[in-house]
């Protein structure tokens, strides 16, 4: 395929992005080239776009953003036999390398070669894109494009909820943006209850009830700890999540989790935390996970299911639909502002 495509590119190491003609990118071996149907914006797209001390240590410009996909193939490099044209895929964005002794042990989310398309490379936010076939994801020709481009944050939240038994438990989630609503759905899905919410922001308070929080609380106004104890009679909860990567929210949910419950730790934090291990932990003897990227390929297969299981609420979670690029700032400054959910992009739509 020859010719230019418009893409959203990271060209300055500088705050905010541009839309520029590129050219159309062609496959390598290993590689195939797919039609972008559908692109969503993650909070480390945010992180890219803002510049943070973090995109700074890891962003090489120019660079075309963005890692959430789904798309159709239409060209493949040479040496591709598991991919061909027509095919519907979305993408794993961590690129493993099978050799190390993470890949090793069949522990690829940890890969210690890993390489991210969209941070590493050029990614998915432009009307074509390369994505390597080993990460390449078959979906079902009936899944709606931006359900399944929501598939890998949603392996994030599958990865964060589903780490231990979770039907009919009480569970604490703090954080109630993108990813932490889906994380919500996800909980609600597979049971558990009560889930109680905390969050800030009142346009994701709302959203996080929409997606299905039975309870949600403010915890810039009232003691969360408190809250969670008043609900469980003052057992706490039987599971926290932690999707805000706020200090403040993952002291309040060790506290409000109870002895022997299990935590999952899926936000990162600004800097390094201190709080008090022996008595929050410890002593308390939780089951403690870190959460990242995705089981492969098994969540993938979790997440699939979940989304046409149709149990998953997540129309409430997309809240903000772009035909084509050209209002890219304005979906960067409302996710900024924290008035959105996910943010998808449809770039052949005009
Ligand atoms: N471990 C991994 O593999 C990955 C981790 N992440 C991280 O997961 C986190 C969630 O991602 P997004 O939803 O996109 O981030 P986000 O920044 O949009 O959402 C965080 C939410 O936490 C809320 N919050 C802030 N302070 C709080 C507090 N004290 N208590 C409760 N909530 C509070 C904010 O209002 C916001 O709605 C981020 O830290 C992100 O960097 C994202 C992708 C992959
Ligand atoms: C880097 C990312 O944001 C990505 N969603 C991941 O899972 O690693
Ligand atoms: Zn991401
Ligand atoms: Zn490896």
């Amino acid at each position: 395929m020859e010719g230019k495509m418009p893409a959203i590119v990271k060209t300055k190491p500088a705050y905010g992005a541009e839309l520029v003609e590129v050219d159309i990118p062609k496959p390598g071996p290993g590689e195939v080239l797919i039609k972008v149907l559908a692109t969503s914006i993650c909070g480390t797209d945010l992180h890219i776009y803002e510049w943070n001390e973090w995109a700074q240590s890891r962003i090489k410009t120019p660079q075309i953003m963005g890692h959430e996909v789904a798309g159709e193939v239409v060209e493949v490099g040479p040496g591709v036999d598991t991919i061909q044209v027509g095919d519907y895929i979305s993408a794993e964005t961590h690129i493993v390398c099978g050799k190390c002794y993470a890949c090793k042990h069949n522990r690829y989310h940890v890969c210690q070669n890993t390489k991210i398309f969209g941070v590493d490379m050029d990614g998915v936010f432009a009307e074509y894109a390369i994505v390597p076939a080993q990460n390449a994801w078959k979906n079902p020709k009936n899944m709606p494009p931006e359900y399944a481009s929501l598939q890998e944050p949603l392996g994030n939240a599958v990865d964060t909820v589903l780490a231990g038994p979770i039907v009919g438990r009480s569970t604490f989630i703090t954080g109630a943006g993108p990813l932490g609503l889906l994380g919500i759905a996800v909980a609600k899905a597979a049971g558990a209850y009560p889930v109680i919410v905390s969050e800030p922001s009142e346009f994701r308070r709302k959203l996080a009830k929409k997606v299905g929080a039975d309870y949600v609380v403010n915890p810039f106004e009232e003691d969360p700890v408190k809250f969670v104890m008043d609900i469980t009679d003052g057992a706490g909860v039987e599971v926290f999540l932690e999707f805000s990567g706020a200090p403040k929210a993952l002291e309040q949910g060790l506290q409000a989790v109870t002895p022997g419950g299990r935590v999952s730790l899926l936000g990162l934090f600004p800097r390094e935390v201190t709080f008090d291990v022996n008595n929050l932990v410890i002593f308390k003897a939780l089951e403690v996970h870190g959460i990242t990227g995705r089981h492969l390929w098994e969540t993938w297969y979790t997440v699939s299911s979940l989304i046409q299981s149709g149990k998953l609420n997540l129309d409430p979670i997309i809240t903000h639909k772009y035909n084509g690029f050209d209002k890219f700032e304005e979906a960067f400054e409302l996710m900024r502002a924290g008035k959105t959910g996910k943010v998808v992009f449809f770039p052949h739509k005009k």
